[in-house]
């Protein structure tokens, strides 16, 4: 029997080099089961290769990992059936409609029909299901990679960039799928370079960079953690920056694209010396989000 207070992930001090280059550099982490935590960090940080070894694609170096109890390494077969896997590079059989595809995978597993089907449904594929996999468009390819994933309901899912190259609409379609598999419990793990999109999904976010993890939380905390604060805009030439700079609680100001900028950790008095000063028609705010924090600590990184 499997003990559910375990938790679905769990990697000590991994270390994987190519060469000089030091792709995952001594990571520790812990995702529980039920998690969405979402793998963030610039092109080369280490995510893919970091995902990979965990599920046992690739070896690494030094350090351990258990996924549900389970080692990946060397390749172990009892974890295959728990696990799914989309990679950036997920391939389709040639030649298949999306439901024969997902048939032969369920055959894989040793599964009927249904399960193809239930995976089709799952991704709200079902429409496409008589779709040639060459045919399909950008958005039904990136469904179909999950629904892959999918056909045999393993507890512990895995997403390399699963909104990757999609427009705007698709993506939000995608997010749906997303929170229902986080409804029915599973555990995810995704990377993408969507920053507001993974403050909108994930319970957690781990920002890596050069291989290393330098922040893990909620996007919550860490943005209320951030020095970045909130800004205030208004059109330039309603007041000077000079005189905006005086302002009470003002930390700072910029002037871009015919924006005045004011940043503070303190909006209310600064609305309140603002309203003192000019009329506050035109004037909008704006939260810190988890982009301002990436962009805060990979630059203080570089
Ligand atoms: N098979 C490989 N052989 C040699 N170097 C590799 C290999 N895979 C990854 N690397 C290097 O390891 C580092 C981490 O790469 P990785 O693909 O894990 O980063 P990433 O964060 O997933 O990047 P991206 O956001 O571009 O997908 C990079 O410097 C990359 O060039």
């Amino acid at each position: 029997m499997q003990d559910n207070a375990e938790p679905a992930i769990e990697v000590d001090r991994l270390s994987k080099s190519y060469g000089a280059v030091r792709a995952v550099d001594g990571v520790t982490l812990t995702v529980p089961r039920g998690e969405f935590i979402g793998l963030l960090g610039p092109n080369g940080a280490g995510k893919t290769t970091l995902i990979e070894i965990i599920e046992g694609l690739r070896t690494p170096d030094t350090g351990t990992v258990t996924v549900l109890g389970h080692h990946p390494h060397p390749r172990n077969r009892a974890l295959l059936p728990l696990i799914g896997v989309q990679t950036q590079k997920s391939a389709f059989f040639p030649h298949l409609t999306a439901s024969e595809h997902l048939e032969t995978v369920a055959a894989f597993y040793g599964l009927d029909r249904q399960a193809a089907h239930r995976a089709l449904a799952q991704v709200g594929l079902t429409d496409s299901a008589d779709a040639r996999v060459t045919k399909v468009s950008g958005g039904q390819r990136q469904r179909l990679a999950i629904a892959t994933a999918l056909v045999h309901q393993p507890e512990v899912i895995f997403l390399d960039e699963p909104t990757g190259a999609l427009d705007p609409q698709a993506r939000r379609d995608l997010w749906a799928v997303l929170r229902q598999l986080k409804g029915a419990g599973k555990t995810i793990v995704y990377t993408t370079h969507h920053l507001e999109e993974a403050e909108a999904l994930c319970d957690r976010v781990a920002i890596l960079h050069r291989g290393r993890v330098v922040a893990l939380d909620t996007p919550r905390e860490l943005i209320s953690r951030a020095a970045v604060g909130t800004q205030v805009l208004l059109p330039v030439g309603q007041i000077a920056p000079e005189q905006a700079s005086s302002l009470d609680g003002v930390d700072s100001v910029t002037v871009d694209n015919g924006t005045l900028t004011l940043h503070t950790q303190h909006l209310t008095r600064v609305l309140a010396a603002l309203g003192a000063s000019t009329d506050l028609d035109g004037v909008q705010t704006r939260a810190a989000t988890l982009e301002d924090v990436y962009l805060e600590l990979i630059g203080a990184q570089s």
